[in-house]
């Protein structure tokens, strides 16, 4: 691994087995992510990307080849990952869903208590500190998970749709409260999404899956300016000639996966 980069993945391979067959999710990925780089991952349906986020994360061994996860610092957490829907506590306050991590490090009451709000202040929730997430909206919970990673500060961040089940209004001030902290940290951060868009909006770089077995079909660069926000970029040249090439890309892998699921 060389110095500029936190996650390489070599050859890396997962097969499912299952009693009546096997499932190969993953085949031969081979990529690395940059040291404070923003990596989005775009694919269809069942082409393996929680699979291979799940790998990063830990929670899941491949079968064949290597990943190789920089720790800089080990009294942070590796990474922390955030689900598409809500995972928050349902027990715990909205601030004591996000302390939860640092809780878990012994973290002392006032020191984690301060980070907390810092980032329910920069998710715009800090009026709802003490309150119980069933008396907030999907777009908030969504918020405290967002909040609750950061807080843990992590070396790399692992999203998984996080947005995805959120309307389209609440997904724009999300994304773009995603880009004003993660700005701000610098965080490596891995990010699936079935939106282009918000891939073109949010990443450094743009994986394209190949439908099942997942393999990497192409590595594209955005390269438009930061900080960046969807209305002005969405009418740019780059961001129409990139969302054309992706989508010609992915076109191809959404048929082949839906043909894929008929067979099935
Ligand atoms: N624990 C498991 N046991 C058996 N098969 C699995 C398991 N986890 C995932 N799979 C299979 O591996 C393939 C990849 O699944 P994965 O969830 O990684 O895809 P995905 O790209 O994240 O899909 P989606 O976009 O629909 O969330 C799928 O065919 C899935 O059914």
């Amino acid at each position: 691994m060389n110095t500029t980069e936190v996650i390489r993945a070599e050859n890396l391979t997962k097969i499912f087995k299952t009693r009546e067959s096997e499932i190969v999710a993953l085949k031969n990925i081979n990529l690395s992510v940059k040291d404070g780089e923003f990596l989005c991952i775009v694919g269809p349906s069942g082409c393996g990307k929680t699979t291979l986020l799940r790998i990063f994360a830990g929670l899941e061994k491949q079968t064949l080849g290597k990943v190789y996860l920089r720790v800089k610092n080990t009294e942070k957490p590796l990474t922390a990952m955030v689900f598409q829907g809500d995972s928050v506590f349902p027990w715990m306050k909205v601030t004591e869903n996000v302390e939860y991590g640092l809780r878990m490090r012994g973290v002392p009451t006032r020191e984690r208590r301060e980070i907390a709000l810092k980032y329910l202040k920069l998710m715009g929730l800090e009026k709802f500190a003490g309150y119980y997430p069933h008396q907030l909206s999907g777009g908030m919970k969504q918020r405290i998970n967002v909040a609750r990673a950061f807080a843990s500060d992590p070396e790399i961040l692992l999203m998984d749709e996080p947005f995805g089940a959120l309307d389209e209004q609440n997904r724009l001030i999300l994304q773009q409260e995603l880009l004003r902290i993660w700005e701000g940290s610098g965080k490596t951060t891995v990010f699936i999404t079935h939106s282009i868009d918000e891939a073109l909006l949010l990443g450094d770089r743009i994986i394209v899956m190949t439908a099942q077995p997942g393999r990497i079909k192409a590595i594209l660069e955005v390269g438009m300016a930061r900080p960046r926000d969807m209305l002005s970029i969405k009418s740019s040249p780059p961001f129409v000639q990139l969302y054309r090439e992706i989508w010609e890309l992915l076109r191809e892998e959404v048929l082949k996966a839906r043909d894929i699921k008929l067979k099935k």
